[in-house]
């Protein structure tokens, strides 16, 4: 996992993939869409956790479709659909939509009507800036799905003359919602 090719703004730190799949609720056979897919990092990860995963990862920069490409490939990802192209108009082209990791902010809102119009079980959103986490709580409580909101800090040990100090790592909100108030 961590043999990755990387991209800017990717990948999404592991600790943070944990908890937002935790949060998901994946099933076997789900269609899980990477909104945003960057590297392709949250896709790999999924894919280990169930069984039969039917993955949607999307992105709207070439550079991140290549990378995510060469990863797939490398990690041996099966059923991936990779489409270059703006979110919200993928999503709104699909037939199902059962979970969403958002990681790119771009069209949040369009984003998120699109995922509430497919009724996706679950939605977890990543966001770093405060504007945005702001932007996702109202829309989805607007659309009746919101479920919770996270503030994740991580810090990791690192070394100091032998011994060990923890550097923190930027906050990162993690934002719940979808159809499944369950989980
Ligand atoms: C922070 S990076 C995602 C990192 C990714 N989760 C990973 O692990 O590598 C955000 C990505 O979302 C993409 N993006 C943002 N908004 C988008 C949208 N509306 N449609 C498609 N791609 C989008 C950007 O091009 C960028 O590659």
């Amino acid at each position: 996992m961590f043999d990755l090719l990387r991209v800017s703004g990717g990948p999404t730190k592991p600790e943070i993939i944990a908890i937002a799949l935790s949060k998901m609720g994946l099933r076997d056979s789900d269609r899980f869409f990477d909104v945003g897919c960057g590297t392709g990092a949250v896709s790999i990860e999924a894919s280990s956790l169930v069984k039969d995963l039917h993955i949607t990862a999307i992105d709207a920069r070439k550079e991140a479709m290549e990378v995510a490409e060469k990863n797939f490939e490398a990690f041996k990802i099966p059923n991936v659909n990779l489409v270059f192209g703006e979110s919200s108009e993928v999503i709104a082209q699909a037939e199902k939509v059962d979970c969403a990791f958002v990681g790119g902010s771009k069209n949040i809102l369009e984003v998120l009507d699109a995922l509430a119009a497919k009724n996706a079980r679950s939605i977890v959103v990543d966001a770093v800036r405060i504007e945005t986490v702001v932007r996702v709580i109202r829309r989805m409580q607007e659309l009746g799905i919101f479920r919770e909101v996270l503030h994740v800090m991580v810090s990791r040990g690192v070394d100091l003359m032998g011994e060990t100090m923890f550097k923190p790592e930027n906050p990162v909100y993690i934002v719940v919602g979808g159809t499944d108030k369950t989980n």
